[in-house]
């Protein structure tokens, strides 16, 4: 993706999101939501209300120890979840500091059900929170976080040379 095409996309993927609507990728080949990518989550997220949820079912590509996703797997989605809640908060942000409590094993191939708030906004920063339950309403992951907005220039960096 290039400057022009990133900042094209920009405008529509910030514009008000309605109550109950699905909210589109950060982009199409993000590692938490792309469709495009081959290795990624494909999270599907919805508004709701004040915040927005998914469901997600971790494969034998998030395998950790053997049936179980791995750690990294399970902070990639909550924190891509995290990323879903700049569309409601209206500008970018990324991520300064994620913490994950693990509170039992996630495993391959189960329904797990995510939703992610905002606390608080002090200035540039926005303190979120997440939790992941099984179907049963069991928290499996909680996961606290601090973004800091930035202007579109921080993403200039990764931009092709
Ligand atoms: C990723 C795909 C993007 C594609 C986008 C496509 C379409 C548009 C859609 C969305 C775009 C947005 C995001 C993408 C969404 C989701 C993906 C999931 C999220 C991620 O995966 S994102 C990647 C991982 N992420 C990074 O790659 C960040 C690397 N990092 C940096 O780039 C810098 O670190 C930066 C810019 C963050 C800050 O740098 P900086 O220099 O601007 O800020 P500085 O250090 O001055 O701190 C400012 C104030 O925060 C206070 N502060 C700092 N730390 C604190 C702490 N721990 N507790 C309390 N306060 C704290 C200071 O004390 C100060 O406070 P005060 O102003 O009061 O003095």
């Amino acid at each position: 993706m290039n400057r022009e095409e990133f900042l094209a996309s920009w405008n529509e993927k910030f514009r008000p999101q309605e109550d109950g609507a699905q909210l589109p990728p950060h982009h199409h080949h993000c590692l938490g939501c792309g469709p495009d990518n081959p290795h990624g989550h494909h999270l599907t997220v919805h508004r709701r209300g004040e915040e927005v949820h998914a469901t997600h079912i971790f494969d034998e590509r998030h395998v950790g120890a053997p049936g179980i996703a791995h750690g990294g797997a399970v902070a990639t989605v909550l924190d891509d979840l995290f990323g879903y809640l700049l569309y409601l908060t209206g500008g970018p942000a990324v991520t300064r500091q994620l913490e994950v409590l693990y509170a039992s094993p996630v495993i391959l191939g189960t329904t797990y059900r995510l939703a992610a708030r905002v606390l608080r906004a002090e200035g540039r920063k926005l303190y979120v929170e997440a939790d992941m339950r099984d179907v049963e309403g069991s928290l499996v992951a909680s996961a606290a976080a601090l973004f800091l907005s930035v202007d579109v220039t921080h993403f200039d960096q990764g931009m092709p040379r």
